[in-house]
């Protein structure tokens, strides 16, 4: 697209017209990075330079991810799913994975957040994300017609008035009416709206697109309309190698390395005043903070590197949504259906036109707008026993064998919170899309296997080394076993019968379940790209990188704005959370300018009034009430 590269050419800074030192200087400019750039940049007093690789720029809605914006780094063998190597996706480009992704739009169940609260994180429950996941979202009303015919329904209350565009699409498949007919046959419920703390049953999610179908993401909504600041400076093809610390252990500078010169060559240094604020995702993130010196004690030690602060929670703790397929046909769909775009000429031409013309029909449509996420109760009448294997595992059974101790107490921490989470009706363990057909991906969203990024210690220039350690943990596949056969119990509903399916993979002959599992396994892949988690806010002593406030242990004037922050998956796409994390990141940095108001927890509720307008004058004229 080379009218937009030359845009963003036109507005980011040549390496040569860098100041040598700004106030705050943001590690990534992907998905949080611009966010937290934009918010900064609203104070004139602070100079904000941002650091990206470049690449070519999404314009329009997709659904392929495109190799060339993502690093090209695959994990080591997973040997609990065949020894194969997966892909990882982690985006090399200006606005990061919000140009590259899917565009599914949605938040976590209320119970998600609310675990991560209780994993010691004061103000990160739901309700102290809210403010966030509106402020950063506008809701726009879908097409009237669709929205009656497939009774489409969501909570306008979740949303605010934010930058990022959310709506359904002008089309639906005919198909999916049945299927909603179907899971409430099989005991799922149909939720209003996921975005408001339901996210579990059955519900509706939308995209982040425009009325025009159009990609509302970081770039054209927080980057582009800001992007004339004079104190916010965006430099691409440079990365930052590390971060330099004081004697008094305060990040003081980056040193930023031309993408594509051989590693080690001449770099350049520019300081921070105030905070350097890593957003260079779940792979680069904790990459940079290892080859900083800060890290797994005895993995800095071998790469050579001095040890700034210990702390072996960076690269650990890496969670992701694994996955597997599964395929029935429908002897007797109705007509139109997916295969119809292929198979139809007419269907197609008039899709074609819907779509040149008025920018809607079946083509608006990205990767479906519909989830079942299950909680274990409702799919499996054995969930206690479940449970109790879970428990009776020693915590350090199937971690990886560079966990300590502290790695132990932090996974035996969140064990805690998710078996909680498992035997609840208000969130869901797994995740079915359907949008019509009879196959899809079924998605583990509370695995229990973890794994770990690290530097290569013999070259810490190299990619790092990655490894999911998919199904790892044996309950993970009893998972995949139960999910496997509740969508055969969906495909039995009485209102299904109408379609007359008929499984194709994994067959009616795969019905053990040891043969399930060998099935699962061979199909599996590690992630949905989804990855988080590796440099995770939890307490110190439990393996935790970041405090409550994103703050990185042990050093100051160095935070994490991004995904790696998470401390325990969310049964969601990430995309929608990342905003709200790096909206929330920004609260601090108001309340070194404002300090007045000094009650981290409090006066979050006051950024928005209740239409989720921004309402940040009531911080400058009135302290919050404490409840
Ligand atoms: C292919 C793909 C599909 C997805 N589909 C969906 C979906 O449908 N729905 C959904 O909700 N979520 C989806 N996601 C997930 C979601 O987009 C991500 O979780 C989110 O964008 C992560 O944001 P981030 O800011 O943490 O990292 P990113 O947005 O990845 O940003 C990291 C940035 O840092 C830069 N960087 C890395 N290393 C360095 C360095 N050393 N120096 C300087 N810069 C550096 C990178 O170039 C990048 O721009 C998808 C993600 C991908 C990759």
């Amino acid at each position: 697209y080379p009218e937009l590269v030359d845009k963003i050419k036109a507005r980011q800074i040549n390496v040569g017209s860098l100041r040598s030192s700004y106030d705050y200087i943001i590690v990534g400019g992907g998905q949080s990075g611009l966010v937290i750039g934009n918010r900064l940049s609203e104070d004139s007093s602070s100079e904000d330079p941002e650091f990206d690789n470049p690449g070519q720029l999404e314009p329009s809605s997709a659904t392929s991810y495109p190799a060339r914006d993502l690093f090209n780094v695959t994990t080591v063998p997973q040997t609990a799913i065949g020894g194969k190597r997966v892909s990882v996706y982690a985006a090399s480009v200006v606005g990061g994975g919000s140009t590259v992704n899917g565009m599914l739009f949605d938040r976590g169940a209320a119970e998600d957040y609310d675990n991560w609260a209780a994993l010691g994180n004061h103000g990160w429950d739901f309700a102290g994300l809210l403010p966030y996941f509106r402020k950063s979202t506008k809701f726009g009303t879908p097409d009237a017609a669709i929205v009656r015919e497939y009774n489409i329904t969501w909570d306008p209350n979740a949303y605010g008035n934010g930058p990022i565009d959310v709506t359904f699409p002008s089309w639906q498949w005919p198909t999916i009416k049945v299927q909603w007919k179907a899971w409430n046959e099989v005991g799922v419920p149909t939720m209003t709206d996921g975005e408001s703390g339901n996210a579990f049953n059955a519900y509706w999610v939308p995209n982040n697109v425009d009325s025009q179908s159009r990609r509302s993401y970081a770039k054209n909504r927080y980057f582009d309309p800001v992007s004339t600041r004079q104190n916010l400076h965006l430099l691409t093809g440079y990365r930052v190698n590390d971060i330099q610390f004081s004697s008094t252990k305060r990040a003081q500078s980056v040193r930023i390395q031309q993408r594509g010169t051989a590693n080690g060559a001449p770099t350049t240094t520019i300081s921070a005043n105030q905070e350097i604020v890593l957003c260079a995702g779940w792979l680069n993130t904790p990459l940079v903070l290892q080859r900083s010196g800060i890290g797994p004690q005895d993995l800095l030690t071998r790469a050579g590197i001095p040890v700034m602060v210990d702390l072996p929670g960076v690269g650990s703790n890496l969670q992701d949504h694994p996955a597997t397929q599964i395929r029935f046909q429908y002897t007797r769909d109705v007509q139109p259906n997916q295969a119809s775009l292929y198979s139809n000429q007419t269907f197609q031409a008039w899709a074609q036109q819907q779509w040149q013309q008025y920018r809607k029909g079946p083509l608006s449509m990205l990767v479906g707008n519909a989830l079942a996420t299950l909680p274990l109760p409702t799919m499996l009448t054995t969930y206690q026993s479940l449970i109790s294997r879970v428990n009776s595992q020693t915590a350090s059974q199937y971690l990886p064998n560079t966990y300590g101790a502290a790695n132990v107490r932090g996974f035996e921490a969140q064990r805690r919170v998710l078996m909680a989470s498992y035997a609840s009706l208000k969130n869901g363990v797994v995740e079915i899309p359907f949008s019509g057909g009879g196959g899809t991906s079924l998605v583990l969203e509370k695995p229990l296997s973890r794994g770990t990024v690290l530097m290569n210690p013999s070259d810490r220039f190299a990619d790092p080394t990655v490894d999911y350690n998919t199904s790892i943990n044996p309950i993970d596949n009893e998972l995949f076993v139960a999910m496997i056969k509740f969508y055969r119990r969906w495909m039995q509903a009485p209102s299904m019968q109408q379609l007359g399916p008929q499984e194709q993979s994994p067959g009616s002959s795969i019905t053990s379940d040891q043969q399930i599992i060998s099935y699962a396994t061979q199909g599996m892949i590690s992630s949905t790209a989804h990855s988080c988690g590796t440099a995770a806010m939890m307490p110190q002593d439990q393996a935790g990188v970041v405090s409550p406030e994103l703050l990185v242990y042990g050093v100051t004037g160095l935070s994490v704005g991004d995904i790696s922050m998470i401390p325990l998956i969310p049964a969601t796409h990430t995309c929608a959370t990342v905003y709200a994390i790096a909206e929330k990141w920004w609260l601090r940095h108001y309340d070194k300018l404002h300090p007045h108001i000094n009650d981290f927890q409090n006066y979050h509720y006051q950024l928005e009034d209740n239409n989720g307008n921004d309402a940040n004058h009531y911080l400058f004229s009135s302290r919050p009430s404490s409840n």
